[in-house]
């Protein structure tokens, strides 16, 4: 026991037991750190290292001794290792090679000699010394790094020490075996006393140098998230209310977060947002299609009636976008667009309108017969369509005026609008010539309609239109059924046989294609 003296030793055994704890803590702490993993396991290793060695200075077992080196080299080679990984440098796997080849020759010697040899203790401490050598120069070279300084410089004395020292001790190992003196045991060898009283301490001030130097990197970099987190909040927090769209945050369908911009589209504050269902923002002809894209997560720009509080439903765009975190959040953006959509059915107005009567133009009844003729063909159901065109029309512009003409067709569009279904076709083909399309209307019931019409005329009051003037028009009628060729074409022109065949009989007249006339003139109406 009494070769016990080595008391900074035990000293160094205290203290690195206590950094080893706390390299665990880090490691179990801070996985995604580089290096405390490495300072951990080379804490232990050298800590093993100690362990066997003081029991070979009691018991004087050889293999105590050995596996006392082999621990100490093994732990300052992970030591290294780590200060490679916390740099972000590759691996310096020649440490690894070294230091294993070293702990072999040692071995090999060791056990086929039976003894130590100072030369061979010499070539052992030289190489330890010697690892260090790397590491120290890329400490010394990361000195932009100034979070890390002070413990950087901390590691890097530790381990020049540690090499001196080892050094020392190797060129002590070759003089004694120049100067041919006994081997001694490695207690009672001054070489001996020089690692484990100053190069195993200064080992541990470079392991607390290191565990430091990873608590400052760890605190420096939370302190730069916590920045960015609060900064991004910032940012979101500006981009929100400088939106003019409706931006709310849901969670389980329920508005947990909005802007102002959505207090503006609803007229609700924010307390009566916050905590309300997301369908309570649409009316209830939006209520199933919501319910599909809250259900299937999220959706593009997809039109939905949005509803004012005092204003009543506008029509918005809504983009749904899940947040991703797994907590059923989505962000909900919501556009008004009822301006655009606005426009959009005034364009469409333009396109498919006649802008005199306001019935379809020829292009939307084209599409819209062709349309409805197929549909036709597929339930079974006959249709009736009718060329109308007003009678002496010329004569009501040249006695009344071009504005009374243009009364007279709005009135005449009005009369047939009243009577028609809301499924049947009515359009202006230009000039005083309107079309309709009747659908599941035969002949007759064609004819009752077309006459109810003239009626309706005849007893109109048209601004510009003396009372005695009655005007009146012609029509063709064509009959249609499932089977018929489905040729819209066909049908004009069959119709426009029958008109003009009503126009040459003397007006005022329907005449049904293929069947005998069934209007006989009125009388003179002027
Ligand atoms: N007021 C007004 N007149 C129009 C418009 N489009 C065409 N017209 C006029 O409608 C008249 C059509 O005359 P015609 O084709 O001779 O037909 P009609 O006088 O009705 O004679 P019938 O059809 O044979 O009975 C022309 O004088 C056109 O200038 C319009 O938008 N407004």
């Amino acid at each position: 026991m009494s070769q016990l003296y080595f008391s900074p030793m035990l000293l160094g055994l205290c203290l690195l037991v206590a950094v080893a704890i706390a390299a665990t803590a880090l490691w179990r702490m801070s996985r995604p750190y580089a290096g405390p993993g490495f300072w951990m396991a080379g804490c232990w290793s050298l800590i093993g290292g100690i362990v066997f060695f003081i029991g070979f200075m009691v018991t004087g077992n050889p293999v105590l001794n050995v596996l006392g080196n082999a621990g100490q080299l093994a732990g300052e080679a992970i030591f290294l290792l780590g200060i490679f990984r916390f740099m972000g440098r590759p691996l310096p796997w020649w440490i690894v090679a070294a230091s294993v080849g070293t702990m072999v020759a040692f071995n090999i010697h060791y056990w086929v000699y039976s003894g130590n040899s100072d030369f061979l203790m010499g070539v052992y401490s030289t190489i330890a010394g010697l690892l260090p050598m790397q590491a120290i120069w890329l400490l010394i070279k990361a000195r932009n790094d100034t979070v890390t300084r002070p413990a950087r410089l901390l590691v890097g004395l530790s381990l020049l020490v540690y090499s001196v020292v080892t050094l020392m001790r190797g060129a002590l190992g070759y003089l004694d075996w120049w100067q041919g003196k006994p081997y001694q045991m490695p207690y009672e060898s001054f070489s001996y006393l020089l690692p484990y009283n100053f190069a195993i301490p200064a080992l541990v001030m470079g392991f607390i140098g290191v565990t430091l130097m990873t608590m400052q990197r760890i605190l420096a970099q939370s302190e730069r998230h916590a920045v960015e987190a609060r900064q991004s909040a910032e940012r979101f927090e500006r981009l929100m209310s400088a939106s003019t769209s409706g931006v709310a945050i849901l969670r389980d369908k329920v508005i947990t977060d909005a802007n102002t911009g959505l207090e503006q589209l609803t007229g609700l504050n924010r307390d009566q947002l916050l905590g309300l269902p997301v369908s309570g923002l649409f009316s209830a002809s939006s209520q199933v299609r919501l319910r599909g894209y809250l259900n299937q997560g999220g959706v593009r720009q997809q039109d939905l009636l949005a509803v004012h509080r005092d204003n009543g439903p506008f029509d918005c765009e809504i983009t749904l976008s899940p947040i991703g975190n797994g907590e059923s959040q989505s962000i909900l953006e919501l556009r008004d667009i009822s301006h655009h959509k606005a426009l959009e059915n005034q364009l469409n107005q333009l396109a498919t309108r006649d802008s005199l009567t306001g019935t379809l133009n020829r292009r939307a009844f084209d599409t819209g017969i062709r349309s409805e003729m197929e549909r036709c063909q597929r339930y079974g159901h006959n249709l009736s369509f009718a060329v109308i065109d007003l009678d002496h029309f010329k004569r009501i512009n040249d006695q009344y005026g071009h504005g009374t003409g243009d009364q007279v067709l709005v009135a005449f569009a009005e009369c047939c609008r009243k009577n028609l279904r809301s499924t049947d076709l009515l359009a202006r083909f230009g000039g005083e010539e309107f079309v309709i399309l009747m659908v599941e209307t035969d002949t007759a019931a064609a004819f009752q309609l077309l006459e109810r019409i003239r009626d309706a005329l005849a007893g109109l009051d048209i601004p510009g239109l003396p009372a005695t003037h009655t005007v009146r028009f012609s029509a063709g009628l064509v009959h249609w059924q499932p089977g018929d060729p489905a040729d819209p074409e066909r049908l004009m022109r069959l119709a426009d046989q029958a008109l003009y065949s009503a126009k040459r009989s003397g007006r005022d007249q329907i005449v049904a294609e293929g069947q005998p006339r069934r209007q006989q003139p009125a009388e003179a109406d002027e």
